[in-house]
């Protein structure tokens, strides 16, 4: 069994497009506390309409500034050819793609429906690829959608097998508003697993619910060694109304390490980062480990004054 299991830190976009706009050295500050926890494949932003998503907005600043000297990996989200442009210009090292099951998610989301989104994937595919771009997929609303409702594992399936067939190397399943539990997820999976190796799918879990880890322990059963996950548990697609933020990268870590599996990150390195990112955005980090730890220590500061 492989016990190496990768991070897909998706915290400085997925997690801070939710969140008030922050300042590009704020950003920076944040990446490079997860370089430092060791984090090897982080989302830096998204290179998308700025009217739309202002928190994105200085993506193009920020690429230049990152650390160069880091085997890890920083990729962007792009949403049509101009953000593909950009994250060429940027010298990003994948692009993630995006579309989903839901035609009304996909409008809302990039102005087009789902079929459209299909063919203008393939063909951002193709351009990416040819100047040697690494891409990455991604199928949101497999699960549910927040206007259409369930979506059959079928539907997932076909999508995830176009994405790969267009070329990604990686195709990341979002449950967009957290809404699957595990026997929903596995149907789901196991759909697409009958179309794609575990190795070319990576799940991505809201947690709305409450159900991210137990999903994540179902993908896992399933062969699946990619999970995404936003430090301090930001974000959610402003898009997706009701969806609440990501599962956060510190609680993953927590159970992957319990479960004895490698991911190469340091638990506490990390969970300083999420404190940080959450006093800049000055609200509590959502992350269950962080709660856990802020209680210790206030319970060792005590136990010290007695
Ligand atoms: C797709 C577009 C760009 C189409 O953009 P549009 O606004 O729908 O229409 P447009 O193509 O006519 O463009 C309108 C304006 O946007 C500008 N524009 C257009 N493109 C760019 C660009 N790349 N960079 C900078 N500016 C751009 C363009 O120049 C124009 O400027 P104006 O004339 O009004 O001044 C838009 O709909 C958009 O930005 N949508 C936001 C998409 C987004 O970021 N969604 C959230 C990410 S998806 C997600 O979170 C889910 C996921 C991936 O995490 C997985 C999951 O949880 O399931």
């Amino acid at each position: 069994m492989n016990d190496h299991v990768t991070l897909m830190e998706v915290g400085p976009r997925d997690g801070l497009q939710g969140e008030k706009v922050l300042p590009v050295a704020t950003r920076l500050a944040l990446i490079k506390q997860l370089l430092a926890a060791g984090c090897r494949h982080i989302e830096v932003g998204s290179f998308v309409n700025p009217k739309r998503v202002p928190q994105m907005a200085d993506t193009a600043e920020l690429f230049p500034l990152l650390p160069s000297n880091t085997p890890a990996r920083f990729s962007a989200l792009a949403a049509n050819s101009r953000g593909l442009e950009q994250a060429l210009t940027a010298n990003a090292d994948a692009i993630a793609l995006f579309t989903a099951t839901s035609d009304t998610f996909c409008q809302r989301n990039i102005g087009m429906d789902s079929a459209q989104s299909v063919q203008q994937f393939r063909e951002l595919a193709a351009h990416a690829q040819t100047a040697g771009l690494p891409v990455r997929g991604y199928v949101s609303t497999t699960i549910a959608c927040p206007y259409e409702g369930k979506t059959a594992p079928a539907k997932v399936a076909k999508l995830a097998y176009e994405l790969h067939h267009s070329g990604c190397y990686e195709v990341s399943l979002g449950d967009t508003i957290g809404v699957g539990t595990p026997r929903q997820v596995k149907a789901m999976l196991q759909a697409v697993l009958s179309e794609l190796p575990a190795s070319a799918v990576a799940v991505h879990f809201h947690d709305t619910y409450g159900q991210a880890l137990a999903n994540v322990c179902c993908a896992l059963e399933l062969g699946i060694r990619t999970v995404d996950a936003s430090v301090a548990g930001l974000g959610g697609c402003p898009y997706a109304p009701g969806a609440s933020g990501n599962l956060a990268s510190e609680d993953l870590i927590y159970l992957l390490n319990g479960l004895g599996m490698n991911s190469g990150v340091d638990l506490p390195l990390l969970v300083a980062a999420g404190e940080f990112i959450s006093q800049q955005l000055g609200k509590p980090a959502c992350s269950k480990v962080n709660q856990a730890m802020r209680v210790s220590v206030k319970q060792t500061h005590s136990d010290a004054k007695m």
